[in-house]
């Protein structure tokens, strides 16, 4: 069992590298463009992918390698008041959707990571980002679900496994936070 998992890992590994190089490098630019320009990284998603906001965003307030200014970076999947409010007054699809209507601004960019590309609370932060006047990422999985169209961008990782999805969707995270570190 380990070393087919390992295996998958790896295959999954050579064909993001063969299919998604330039997905990532534009996903680079719109990560240091949102942050040279002035503007915040807001990211969400639900379950592994709500870890995977909190591990991105950490890294920019925080540090990703080297020692820099702090940058902003913010997970909406981290306030336990907003998520209950939000969830029992308009429904959970809402959470995350009502938090970037209250703190985003134009130039903003927003980081939606759903396995599925169809989890309908990531879809609805899409439109009202979009209609905000952000920038829109996607981090998605299968062939990237109704996410496509919704942002600017949708790095489509090549599996339809949960879990290797995931894994590819860190690596990128630390990606972003790598080209991100090279401006300072
Ligand atoms: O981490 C895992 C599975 O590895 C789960 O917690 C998983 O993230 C949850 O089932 C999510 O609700 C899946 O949503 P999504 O990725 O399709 O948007
Ligand atoms: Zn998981």
């Amino acid at each position: 069992m380990v070393i087919e998992e390992l295996n998958d890992h790896q295959q999954l590994i050579i064909k993001v590298i063969e299919q998604r190089t330039a997905d990532i490098e534009q996903a680079c630019e719109m990560i240091v463009s949102a942050i040279q320009g002035g503007n915040k990284v807001l990211i969400a998603g639900n379950g592994g992918s709500a870890a995977d906001a909190q591990h991105i965003a950490a890294e920019l307030s925080g540090r990703f390698v080297k020692h820099r200014k702090a940058l902003p970076g913010i997970a909406l999947t981290t306030d336990t008041s907003a998520l209950t409010a939000i969830a029992n007054d308009y429904g959970y699809d809402h959470v995350f959707s009502r938090q970037i209507e209250a703190l985003a601004k134009p130039g903003d960019l927003f980081i939606g990571i759903s396995t599925s590309g169809n989890s309908q609370g990531i879809l609805n932060a899409f439109k009202t980002a979009g209609d905000i006047g952000c920038k829109t990422l996607g981090l998605s999985g299968w062939s990237g679900g109704k996410m496509n169209g919704l942002c600017d961008l949708n790095v489509i990782v090549p599996s339809e496994v949960t879990a290797r999805i995931q894994e590819i969707h860190i690596l990128i995270g630390h990606i972003l936070c790598k080209a991100v570190d090279d401006l300072f």
